[in-house]
């Protein structure tokens, strides 16, 4: 004879709190559902059947919380409470062809109500079946795992059609069954259900509070239509509802919102553009199945990059998982998420190229998101390049006005930006800063199309533009440059000389892309000789120029100064500290020898200062009307 597997109910409820579900707060979500699927299962049979769900808090006589939960559903005969109710896993509400769940209903897979157990000693199902001539039952279950039927041939019409469910709470999960925290989580769960849901809460400064019976009364939770749903007489006066829902909901104020919609998929909404940047990554949406709160937090509904919007999603066709607190990953899904996604672009691209204080406001917040779309997409890639400031040399411009003026040359980190930008600006050179997150790949993008001439900014372009000194004055400074040389070839760094603004840098230092890699795998080899030698040299290349070069600059005083002294310990000292914060100028942070190599350097130009003989004070020059005591 073949057995019946039996079902530990602890171990699955305990299966469920910990592993299934976020906790036991779901208990009511599952609660209400089953209600709504109830009503909904008696309206097709009824039309005009009441629809009616209540919920109330209380004390039972031995003092434990109870929540009752009355529905004017379609009830269960003692034959359906005892195959449904007490079998794990069976659902009225599955097709049964399809196996999977009917599209009128939320519920499908027959174990919601175990979620009840994890806040109740007891559940209680009071029950009228709306087929004539039933008669009343109650079941009662127990969270050992046993349960009794009992029919009540004798109820008067007090037990209306429908069910009540009443949940005894133990000792420890009362604080579950609370009136303020049945009213939030019916609230937070069941807002948009297009049914009436109340809760019976108690009058504030009641009678309750004066020692005499409590005074209560209904509290509707929920909205008869989704909030974007509704007619307004003005397009402003629906902006401000929805920018008070958004506020309710999400707790910001948007700048502005964006409306979703696929019927085909049967998905409607809204999405609310965030006041403040924020990190890729941390997409937020709240999404209701069939108006039912599934997730106040996924990130599955909308691309990734939709970062910079929270929305607000209601579908009938997205298929829950059992937790049924996420999305499953379907082709459903891909295909709602991907039609989402072009909306939010259509939106960005449609309402973006006109000037407004919300184009200026999302562009100033939200450049990162729109940096990220652009990346995926040739639309948004055009208009980010029309619209979208970036840093250049020359103060904010879009890319596009950049290559209007010819070539458009880019840096692709901020610190390169920073070494060059104040002696590009001095000479009229336009670098724009591709340092930022996603830039130096959509600069890559603009290059393959045809009519951008875009590449990355090299050390000769800098080079070329700044001014040569004479060649009287290259003769000159020949020696001490060729001291220099020597000085700086440990560092890999070569020295010349050029004249250029501001005359306030005396140095700055110009580093080659491709000399820079060769020069990060020398300092690797450096730091562990064994392990990479031979392989790392295959990598380098051989007889490259210097990776870096020191262009002391003939209009710095400071720069002319030390040119007119070369050799000796001074001169190397000068002309290492020049280097080291021309490093450091350049937003590079110093290794622990060129830190201390920096030291060592002011030690030396100390030293020299405080025992260089005191000059003979010469006596006070008779001032001459037109003296120049730089020429
Ligand atoms: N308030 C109610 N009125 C009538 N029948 C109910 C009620 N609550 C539960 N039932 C019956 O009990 C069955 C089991 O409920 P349960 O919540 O465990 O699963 P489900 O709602 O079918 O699926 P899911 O696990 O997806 O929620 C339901 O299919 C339904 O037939």
């Amino acid at each position: 004879m073949s057995e019946r597997f039996q079902v530990d109910l602890s171990g699955m409820v305990d299966l469920l709190s910990r592993h299934l579900y976020s906790g036991p707060q779901v208990y009511l979500r599952e609660l209400i559902q089953n209600a709504v699927d109830a009503v909904t299962a008696r309206a097709a049979l009824d039309p005009e059947a009441p629809v009616r769900i209540r919920l109330s808090t209380g004390t039972d006589a031995s003092g434990n919380s109870t929540l009752e939960v009355t529905d004017t559903g379609v009830g269960l005969t003692a034959d359906e409470a005892t195959e449904l109710l007490a079998t794990i896993g069976r659902s009225s509400k599955r097709d049964a062809t399809l196996g999977t769940g009917r599209a009128e209903f939320i519920g499908q897979f027959g174990i919601g109500m175990l979620a009840a157990f994890m806040v109740a000693e007891q559940i209680e199902f009071t029950s009228r079946s709306a087929k004539p001539g039933t008669v009343p039952i109650r079941w009662q279950g127990r969270a050992d795992g046993t349960f009794d039927v009992t029919e009540l041939p004798d109820a008067g019409p007090e037990v209306e059609v429908g069910t009540t469910v009443r949940l005894t709470a133990r000792r420890d999960t009362a604080h579950w069954l609370a009136n303020e925290t049945v009213l939030g989580l019916a609230r937070e769960y069941g807002s948009l259900l297009p049914f009436d849901v109340a809760v019976r809460v108690p009058i504030e400064g009641g009678a309750g509070s004066t020692g005499g019976a409590e005074q209560t009364v209904w509290r509707r939770v929920t909205e008869p239509e989704l909030p974007w749903r509704i007619e307004y007489p003005s397009g402003s006066a629906r902006s401000r509802a929805l920018t008070e829902y958004c506020e309710r909901t999400f707790g910001f104020t948007p700048l502005g919102h964006i409306d979703l919609e696929l019927p085909v998929a049967g998905v409607t909404g809204v999405a609310f553009i965030l006041p403040q940047a924020v990190t890729p990554g941390s997409g937020q949406h709240r999404v209701y199945m069939k108006r039912m709160l599934l997730s106040a937090r996924t990130d599955r509904v909308l691309p990734e990059w939709a970062f910079f919007i929270r929305a607000v999603i209601d579908s009938d066709t997205l298929s829950p998982t059992a937790s049924r607190e996420q999305l499953h990953d379907d082709e459903i899904l891909l295909g709602v998420r991907d039609a989402l996604g072009e909306q939010v672009k259509r939106w960005a691209l449609d309402t973006l190229r006109t000037p407004s204080q919300l184009t200026q406001q999302v562009l100033r917040t939200h450049h990162l998101a729109l940096r990220a779309i652009a990346l995926t997409d040739s639309d948004m890639l055009s208009l980010v390049a029309e619209v979208l400031p970036f840093e250049t040399s020359d103060g904010p411009m879009t890319l596009s006005a950049v290559a209007k003026q010819g070539e458009l040359v880019y840096t692709s980190t901020t610190e390169a930006f920073q070494r060059v930008a104040a002696v590009a600006r001095a000479q009229g050179l336009v670098v724009v800063n591709a340092g930022y997150v996603y830039d130096s790949d959509l600069l890559a993008k603009l290059a393959a199309r045809p009519g951008w001439n875009v590449r990355e900014l090299t050390s000769s372009d800098l080079v070329q533009v700044l001014g040569m000194p004479g060649v009287e004055r290259e003769m000159a400074v020949a020696g001490a440059l060729s001291v220099a040389r020597g000085v700086l070839a440990d560092e890999d760094c070569d020295a010349i000389l050029r004249a250029f603004e501001p005359e306030t840098v005396p140095a700055m230092l110009l580093r080659d892309p491709e000399g820079e890699h060769k020069r990060d795998l020398d300092r690797e080899r450096g730091e562990s000789p064994d392990l990479w030698d031979g392989l790392l040299d295959s990598f380098a290349g051989e007889g490259q120029g210097r990776t870096r070069t020191l262009v002391l600059n003939d209009r710095s005083p400071v720069a002319r100064r030390l040119l007119a002294s070369p050799g000796g310990e001074v001169f190397g000292a000068g002309l290492r500290s020049l280097y080291l914060s021309a490093v450091m100028l350049a937003g590079e942070g110093l290794r622990s020898a060129e830190s201390a190599a920096l030291s060592d350097s002011l030690g030396v130009l100390l030293d020299a200062a405080l025992h260089a003989p005191e000059p003979t004070p010469e006596p006070e020059p008779t001032p001459e009307p037109d003296s120049d005591s730089d020429s």
